[in-house]
């Protein structure tokens, strides 16, 4: 049978557990540290103990986060663990009545007559406690997913609000994506932690309290007995964190080529290029060292634990002998003795939660901190706007506006004045690069100058309410996105919220007039079919396809201003002919057009050409053809094309 996986198999020389640190692993590809590094490394460097003294502000952070997600679950998570922190320390103290009253002179059937109602008394402490304990879980489980609801839904609403230019800001960006890719996450995760380090403590205390009142002598006994594990676990925790921070680049390389190997949108040049052979190659080499490395932190940690049982190990042998030095005293009986070790598992197992669970607080409080800061800056950029009413405009006019994009030398758009008028279609042209969206996207609204003034109909855009402005106007972007949504909502949400009451194209009327139409009933479900085909009955469609669709977006939108960015970069002649036959003049609407194909804009009223950011030239095609310039430069050259065609076509005839 073929194999159709067929990875080359590691030769004996590829042994991981062979090769020593490679000097293979400094030739790997360079990759940048991902952003969030620098929080793993600030943890990686605290000690333990400046951890712990930041616990109280953590812990308070988290329960603060907690209670304004779910008081109940809150109230229950921690009430349930501390009463089952109370019945762990009746249930110790129950057993020492039990083995007081076996361990007791007498005849045994009456010895344990007598041990009956304390060992009654021990197993429903043991039996309560077990349901309150899972109660508390489930109270804890029950809070995970509120407060990730509750998270994730602050960011969306503040990422979905904050002003276009936000997006152009690098630094912006990358808070964001720290906030999105780790900050969110672990919200929940320091409630979790919390909660945690709660049953911890609790358990630890419970078990303190009730060892202090059997015999105060046996307390410091156990705390000497339970330290030495408190010690390994903080130290394999730390190993652990340090080998992750080292290897994080190759696993993220590793990580970057299975999803290379898995993805459908590189599946077909992986196989045009024939690279199978290739990555399968680089990832069984980032997995030798990967796996290499897993095998050095094994040995690693199974060395300090060996050490740390070690050392347990002579502490409770210590434990023992002061117990049997009190027992011989008389100083504690022999049921007190029996209890205190039963209780020393019971402190082990808290201050072993408790020890984790404060790790981990601290450093998923760094990157809660990241997604806290970011929401803060965020909620900065978010346009505030004035508050005066727009219902369409006669005119727009732009008054020496200039935009220059953050961590940029030159304005993209250079004092530009301009004036749109309703009824109008004005147009765009000018040279890759020399301003023309940027200045659409002013006109728009979607950027705000950075000098110079936009006013509708004399009032200056800052003062009028930005929703209602943002209301009376369509975008038809040259970087449209695939919605994966049916053919009907990619249409519908141009106007979602529409009243059923107001007037407006309907969605089938808008797919007619951008020539999308014949292509959506095409479809397997026509306008409901999924066009996302990584869902079930999902499918595709080709760039042009999708520019139509847009095209009916926009046209479904019915906006006083009209912006169309290269509306028909994709469409062939027929879709371009119909869908310009729509973006005609109309009384109600202005129609700002930007594209390349000079041919259509010949009909437009007042055509700009950029350059550079600067408007260097306007009139109609008429007065511009007449005067020399770029603009009967772009046009000639282009004419040029077609009519050296038609010149050899009439040759050739
Ligand atoms: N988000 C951005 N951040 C920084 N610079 C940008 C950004 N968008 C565009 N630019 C720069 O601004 C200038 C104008 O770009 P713009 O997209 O407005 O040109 P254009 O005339 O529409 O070009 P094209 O004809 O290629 O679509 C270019 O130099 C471009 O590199």
């Amino acid at each position: 049978m073929t194999r159709v996986i067929g990875p080359r198999p590691p030769s004996e020389q590829d042994d991981p557990s062979e090769q020593d640190d490679p000097a293979e692993e400094a030739g790997l590809p360079e990759l940048e540290d991902p952003h969030w590094m620098h929080r793993a490394t600030e943890f990686a460097h605290t000690t333990f103990w400046s951890v712990a003294r930041r616990l109280p502000a953590l812990v308070r952070e988290a329960l603060a986060l907690a209670w304004r997600t779910s008081r109940r679950d809150t109230i229950a998570s921690i009430g349930l663990n501390v009463a089952a922190g109370v019945l762990t320390t009746l249930g110790l103290l129950a057993t020492t009545g039990v083995l007081q009253q076996l361990f007791a002179a007498g005849p045994t059937p009456q010895r344990i007559r007598a041990a009956v109602p304390a060992l009654v008394l021990a197993a429903a402490a043991v039996t309560v406690r077990g349901a309150l304990t899972v109660a508390a879980g489930w109270a804890q489980a029950r809070l995970v997913p509120q407060i990730n609801y509750a998270v994730e839904l602050r960011l969306f609403e503040t990422t979905s609000a904050v002003e276009l230019a936000a997006f152009d800001d690098a630094g912006f960006a990358e808070e964001m994506d720290r906030a999105r890719d780790r900050g969110l996450a672990e919200a929940a995760s320091i409630v979790n932690d919390t909660v945690n380090l709660v049953t911890g403590v609790v358990g630890v205390a419970a078990t303190a309290v009730a060892v202090t009142v059997i015999h105060p002598l046996l307390l410091p006994c156990l705390l000497l007995a339970a330290a030495p594990e408190a010690v390994t676990a903080v130290r394999m925790a730390r190993h652990q964190h340090l080998d992750w921070l080292a290897r994080i680049t190759r696993r993220r390389r590793k990580w970057m080529l299975a999803d290379l190997m898995a993805e459908r949108r590189t599946a077909a040049e992986i196989r045009a290029y024939q690279m199978r052979e290739f990555l399968l190659a680089e990832f069984h080499r980032m997995m030798t060292l990967e796996t290499r490395a897993e095998l050095r932190l094994a040995r690693s940690q199974m060395l300090t634990r060996g050490v740390g049982l070690s050392i347990t190990g002579v502490a409770t042998f210590v434990l023992y002998a002061v117990l049997g030095g009190l027992l011989l005293t008389g100083v504690v009986v022999l049921a007190a003795a029996a209890t205190a070790l039963l209780a020393l598992q019971s402190a082990r197992a808290g201050l072993r939660t408790a020890v984790f669970a404060t790790n981990s607080l601290y450093e998923d409080a760094l990157y809660y901190q990241d997604y806290r800061n970011f929401v803060d800056r965020a909620l900065q950029r978010v346009p505030v706007g004035g508050t005066r009413p727009v219902d369409g405009f006669e005119r727009i006019d732009l008054d020496r506006v200039s935009l220059r994009y953050p961590d940029t030398e030159t304005a993209a758009v250079d004092e530009v004045s301009l004036t749109v008028r309703r009824g109008e279609v004005i147009a765009l042209v000018g040279e890759n690069g020399s301003g023309k969206t940027t200045l659409a996207k002013l006109i728009a609204g979607l950027y705000r100058p950075t000098a110079g003034v936009i006013r509708w109909d004399g009032v200056d855009t800052a003062e009028l309410d930005p929703r209602q402005t943002a209301a009376q106007v369509a975008v038809m972007s040259q970087d449209w996105w695939k919605f994966p949504f049916t053919a009907r909502q990619n249409i519908r949400i141009g106007r979602h919220d529409r009243p059923a009451d107001r007037p407006g194209p309907n969605i089938e009327d808008a797919a007619r007039d951008a020539a999308a139409h014949d292509m959506i009933t095409e479809l397997p479900f026509g306008y409901d079919t999924l066009l996302d085909r990584q869902f079930k009955d999902g499918q595709d469609l080709s760039g042009g396809q999708w520019q139509r669709l847009v095209a009916a977006r926009g046209l479904y939108r019915d906006a006083r201003l009209l912006i169309c960015d290269e509306p028909s970069a994709a469409l062939d002649a027929r879709a371009e002919h119909a869908l310009f036959q729509h973006l005609r003049r109309h009384p109600d609407r202005a129609v700002v057009l930007i594209t390349h194909r000079l041919a259509n804009v010949r009909h437009a009223d007042r055509i700009f050409v950029m350059d550079h950011g600067r408007l260097i030239q306007q009139g109609d095609h008429d007065e511009l053809m007449a005067q020399e310039g770029l603009y009967r430069e772009l046009f000639e050259l282009q004419a040029a094309g077609y009519l050296a065609q038609a010149g050899e076509a009439a040759a050739e005839s």
